[in-house]
């Protein structure tokens, strides 16, 4: 069967069908791109014979790359054999299950997540360098870290460069942190790209052998690549030029995370003799929603420019909500969903999405639907593997896996309860260091060791031997995965602790029931011989992995958006960020507030408002027929309500495509009470209402220090944000370090009334000071 790209328009036709050299797609949402990298890639398989296994595809989120596989595998009706299709991160960890001896790794080696992260930079900071935590939170180390790796900084050249004393303490952290990742065989989430890049550099004939294989490499999203997926890239493709990449730089939202936005700005300079491709229409969204999009993302300086039109129809217009406060907002969602869906019966749930800036505000959205007894999935928030008895049933699996894990050991030494105390895991670490063995190893000989006694010199040794048991078990041919972790979870006694914590103990162990279910269905796929699961074993090279070790990898590899099932039928929520690339009919975008959405700390820099704006473009461009704004007058943080003002962001979407709706509530109040759109001169009355005219601006309005109100200002983002609180320790860069005592005003004007250890009180404009939280870390 001649293969057919007939249905695509021109443009998208020249670039499915682009063969050789290097290639970027330009364009912005919904015009096709994603739909031209599949499409190429069934292209070269059916129409130039190209062999699949020299194909390799890459994207953010596993659950792009699932879709992609599936779309491809449909495409060509049949499998893709030896083809790879991941995330940058999924194919890190391949490349470095077969490679990483020479790095010094072994290939059975463990993905640390976070919290092993974070838990071993805290012994760093504490045990070897004698520091104060408060002081050095791992969370800030940790994260000046990762974004040096994906920099690709090693410790050496960031030592050279570290001029101020956190930077100082980041460089003495950083060498010893990636030699103990070492000495327990582990990686952590950065590694898998910035390894990679060391093998690839190091290993002349190893990059060569993967040059060889593959020819042709495609990339979506491109816009958010970092530094490190860049050099990949540029080494991967240096000798084929085959790359084609294609971006938008208007969803570019990831510069908090080393995203690089030049990287799709510059690829024409990179490859002088590259083909750019623009496509202009859009097949997604109505008329209305998408030329609210485009006008939006016009207020943006720091652009390329494109166009983007459509044949839609007009559709609805664009419906902007008042509502009184998040619980008042979350109720007007569920009944709004109700109510369209009552009016049409090919609606069903999946239809529909609610979108918000931070983690946060779900639990107010997920309070609501579940008041109206609506199905619903939250896809970030609390993820599953985050679970406390999940990482402890996960942490026996790992050092099962690795008897090397030291932060898994660590983890459940004394969980459940064993009489295992810190003086003992002490003595204990003390003795393996001495002997540079396992903290596993060193827990059989504990019975031997000065200074460990009574019930935890007969407990450790057990432990190592239960340990002991089910890796020899985990290695037998026949054993069942899922069986082995149902046997080891009761045999640990995580089970009988959990039944011991009463009614939230089931729910824990109604997780455990889940993860016991996971580990089954990689066993199926292996008995089955599943395909694409027989594809990741050969690719896997000799080192054939057991089914153990192919679920552990599975679950570090488990991005946050994965728990998105189309064909579940519930409401999904996430956040911006994780709505990327997906598209959805109905399209709610909650907490449309000043401070809020933009986040309040991106008025210090044009190019952070500029990222929240593009954010705002890639949430409006997920909605197909209907988009909502929603606002709420008042939101709830920490103990307190704050009034708030609409975002401004609300004022670059065109009135004549919008319709104002007030939520019942709204209307019940008084007149006074509501304030129609965009006539913020009343704002700073109801600001004067809530705080009392002049004590609103620092200073004048003493409050009890005492009180922990936890009041928050600026909102944890979903991965990095400090928040701003009371009783937050700061770093300031002239006055050091502090304590958050008062925080007064709102928007712009936020003022902090700081307690610093040096200089003593001051009060700082927020939006000025550029504070650094030192709390965030527990
Ligand atoms: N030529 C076409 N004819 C009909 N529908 C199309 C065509 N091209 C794309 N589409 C549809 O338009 C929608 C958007 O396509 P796609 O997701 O590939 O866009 P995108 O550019 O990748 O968007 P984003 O920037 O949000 O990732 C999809 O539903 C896709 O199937
Ligand atoms: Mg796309």
């Amino acid at each position: 069967m001649a293969f057919d790209l007939s249905h695509l328009n021109p443009e998208q036709n020249e670039a499915a069908s682009h063969f050789e050299g290097p290639l970027l797609v330009l364009a912005g949402a919904g015009s096709g791109k994603t739909r031209v990298l599949t499409s190429r890639i069934t292209w070269l398989v059916d129409e130039m014979g190209v062999d699949p296994a020299g194909i390799l595809a890459l994207t953010f989120t596993n659950k792009a790359a699932g879709e992609m596989r599936e779309r491809v595998r449909s495409m060509l009706g049949r499998e893709l054999a030896g083809m790879w299709i991941g995330t940058f991160h999924s194919v890190g960890v391949r490349i470095l299950r077969r490679d990483a001896p020479k790095l010094g790794w072994s290939p059975s080696f463990t993905v640390y997540d976070a919290d092993d992260q974070d838990a071993l930079i805290k012994r760093i900071i504490r045990d070897q360098l004698k520091l104060d935590l408060k002081k050095w939170p791992p969370r800030a180390i940790h994260s000046a870290i990762s974004a040096a790796k994906n920099e690709l900084t090693g410790p050496q050249e960031y030592a050279e460069g570290a001029n101020d004393a956190f930077e100082r303490v980041v460089a003495d952290v950083y060498p010893r942190y990636q030699q103990a990742l070492k000495d327990a065989n582990a990686f952590d989430f950065d590694d898998l790209l910035v390894k990679p890049v060391e093998l690839l550099r190091t290993h002349p004939h190893v990059l060569r052998r993967y040059q060889d294989r593959f020819r042709f490499l495609l990339v979506d999203e491109y816009q958010d690549t970092n530094r490190a997926q860049y050099v990949f890239l540029q080494l991967m493709a240096a000798e084929a030029r085959n790359l084609f990449v294609v971006g938008d730089d208007d969803q570019s939202i990831y510069g908090w995370r080393g995203a690089d936005i030049r990287n799709i700005l510059d690829f024409e300079k990179d490859f002088p003799d590259s083909r750019i491709v623009r496509l202009e229409q859009n097949y997604r969204s109505s008329a209305n929603i998408l030329d609210a999009a485009n006008r939006v993302i016009s207020h943006n300086v720091n652009r390329k420019g494109k166009t983007l039109r459509t044949d839609a129809a007009a559709g609805e217009r664009i419906t902007l909500v008042e509502a009184a406060d998040e619980s008042d907002e979350a109720r007007w969602v569920a009944e709004e969903i109700q109510a369209r869906m009552a009016d049409d019966a090919r609606l069903s749930l999946r239809h529909f999405v609610i979108l918000y800036r931070t983690n946060a505000q779900s639990r107010a959205m997920e309070e609501g639907l579940r008041r109206e007894g609506m199905p619903y999935r939250v896809i970030g928030g609390t993820r599953f593997y985050e679970r406390r008895e999940v990482k402890d049933a996960l942490a026996y699996l790992r050092l099962v896996s690795n008897a090397s894990a030291d932060e898994a050991f660590l983890r459940i030494v004394n969980v459940p309860r064993r009489g295992i105390g810190d003086a003992s895991v002490t003595r204990l670490a003390e003795h393996a260091a001495a002997r540079r063995i396992p903290l596993l190893a060193a827990a059989a000989e504990a019975g031997s060791v000065d200074g460990i006694r009574g019930v935890a010199a007969k407990a450790l040794p057990e432990l190592s031997a239960l340990i002991g048991k089910y890796a020899a078990l985990a290695s037998l041919e026949g054993v069942e995965l899922d069986q082995l972790l149902r046997e080891l979870v009761l045999e640990s006694g995580l089970v009988e602790a959990l039944k011991a914590e009463g009614p939230e103990g089931k729910d824990r162990l109604a997780n455990l029931d889940e993860l016991i279910a996971g580990a089954a269905e990689i066993q199926r796929r292996l008995v089955d011989e599943d395909p694409e699961l027989m594809m990741e074993l050969e690719d896997a090279g000799e080192t054939s992995p057991r089914p153990l070790d192919l679920f552990l990898g599975h679950v570090a590899l488990v991005a946050d958006v994965d728990q998105h099932d189309p064909t579940a039928d519930a409401v999904s929520m996430m956040t911006l960020h994780n709505a990327k690339g997906l598209e959805f009919p109905f399209v709610f975008i909650s907490g449309m507030e000043d401070g809020l959405f933009p986040l309040i700390r991106a008025y210090d820099e044009p190019e952070d408002l500029e990222e929240e704006r593009r954010l705002f473009y890639v949430g409006v461009t997920r909605a197909e027929r209907k988009l909502y704004l929603v606002h709420a007058k008042r939101r709830r943080r920490g103990a307190q309500y704050m009034d708030s003002a609409p975002s401004p962001f609300l004022e670059s979407v065109p009135e004549d495509l919008t319709e104002t709706r007030k939520t019942p509530r709204i209307l019940e109040r008084s007149s006074s009470w509501s304030q129609p759109w965009k006539q913020g001169g009343s704002y700073t009355s109801r600001r004067e209402r809530l705080f009392g005219g002049d004590s609103a601006w620092g200073g004048g309005k003493k409050k009890d220090d005492g009180d922990d109100s936890g009041y928050q200002v600026d909102y944890a983002d979903s991965q990095d944000a400090p928040s701003l609180r009371k009783g937050a320790r700061v770093r300031h860069p002239t006055f050091g370090s502090g304590t958050v005592k008062e925080l007064t005003g709102y928007g712009n004007d936020v003022k902090a009334a700081i307690e610093f250890d040096s200089v003593g009180r001051k009060t700082v404009v927020v939006r000025y000071a550029n504070l650094e939280s030192e709390t965030d870390w527990d």
